[in-house]
C-alpha cells in the first residue's frame, strides 16, 4: 500500500455502470483496480459453499478475514479474473442471487471492518480506481476525485437484463427491477457505511448517457485535477 497514491472513487447503486467505467478508466490510466463489491460477493458465495448462514456475523467475519482470493489484472478487452481458493469464480459470483447475498453480509459492521484493511491495500502507485458503495465516504475519504454514479432503477434493471441475457441467463425484467429496488433499499438504509454520495463527490446521472459520455465526463474531471 502507498497512502500517497491518488485514488478515484466511483460509488453508486447496482447497474449504474460503476464496474464498466472503473475498469475502462483503470486501463486508460494504467492504474490498479479495486472492485470492492466483488469482495462482498466472494464472501457471500464462500459462506454459501461452506454452509454458513448469511446472518451469522461471527463466522462471516472469520471467513472475511481469511478469504483466499487473488485478483488477476485484465488483459486488454477482458475483465479481471477472480480466483477463490484456487478456482476461477469470475462469472459465478455475478448472479443476482450472489449480489443479494453480498448486500446482506455487507450490512454487518464486523464484516465491513474485516474487509477494510484489505481494500486499502489495493492503493498503490501510480494510482487506484475503486468502485463500490462507500469508497468515497469510508474507505478512501481523502480521494482527490469522487464520482457518485446513478441512473433510474428502470434503466439499471434494463441494463442488467441485457447483460445477463447476453450471458445466456434466463432472467425476467420485472424480477430484476424488484431485486434492484430491494438491494437499493438495503444498501441505502443500513446503519454502517450506507450507500450515499460523499459530501465532495461529483454526481453523475447516467440514465441518458452512453458509456463513452460518462467516460468523457470523468476524463474532464481528471484533467481539472493534478492527478496524472
Ligand atoms: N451509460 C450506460 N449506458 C448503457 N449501458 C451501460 C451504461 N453503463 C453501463 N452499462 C451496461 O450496464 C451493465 C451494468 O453495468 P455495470 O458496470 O456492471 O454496473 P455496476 O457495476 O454499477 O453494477 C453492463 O452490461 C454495462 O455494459
Ligand atoms: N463497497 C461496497 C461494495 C459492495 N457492497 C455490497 C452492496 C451491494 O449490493 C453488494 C454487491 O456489490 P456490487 O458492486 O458487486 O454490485 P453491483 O455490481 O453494483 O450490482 O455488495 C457494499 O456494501 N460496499
Amino acid at each position: 500500500m502507498n497512502s500517497m497514491a491518488p485514488v478515484i472513487t466511483i460509488d453508486g447503486p447496482s447497474g449504474s455502470g460503476k464496474g464498466t467505467v472503473a475498469g475502462l478508466i483503470a486501463r486508460e490510466l494504467g492504474w490498479k483496480l479495486l472492485d470492492s463489491g466483488a469482495l462482498y460477493r466472494l464472501l457471500a458465495f464462500n459462506a454459501s459453499n461452506h454452509g454458513v448462514d448469511l446472518t451469522n456475523e461471527e463466522l462471516l467475519t472469520k471467513l472475511a478475514a481469511h478469504l483466499d482470493v487473488q485478483f488477476i489484472a485484465a488483459e486488454p478487452g477482458k475483465l479481471q479474473q477472480i480466483i477463490l481458493e484456487g478456482e476461477d469464480v469470475s462469472n459465478v459470483i455475478r448472479t443476482e442471487t450472489v449480489g443479494a447475498g453480498a448486500s446482506m453480509v455487507a450490512s454487518l459492521p464486523a464484516v465491513r471492518d474485516a474487509l477494510l484493511v484489505r481494500q486499502r491495500e489495493f492503493r498503490e502507485v501510480p494510482g487506484l480506481i475503486a468502485d463500490g458503495r462507500d469508497m468515497g465516504t469510508v474507505v478512501f475519504p481523502d480521494a482527490p476525485l469522487k464520482v457518485f454514479l446513478t441512473a433510474s432503477a428502470e434503466e439499471r434493471a434494463r441494463r442488467r437484463y441485457l447483460q445477463l441475457k447476453g450471458k445466456g441467463e434466463d432472467v425476467s425484467l420485472s424480477s430484476l427491477l424488484d431485486e434492484i429496488r430491494a438491494r437499493d433499499e438495503r444498501d441505502t438504509q443500513r446503519a454502517v457505511a450506507p450507500l450515499k454520495p460523499a459530501a465532495d463527490a461529483i454526481q453523475l446521472d447516467s440514465t441518458e448517457l452512453s458509456i463513452e459520455q460518462v467516460l468523457q465526463r470523468i476524463r474532464s474531471e481528471i484533467a481539472q485535477r493534478d492527478l496524472i
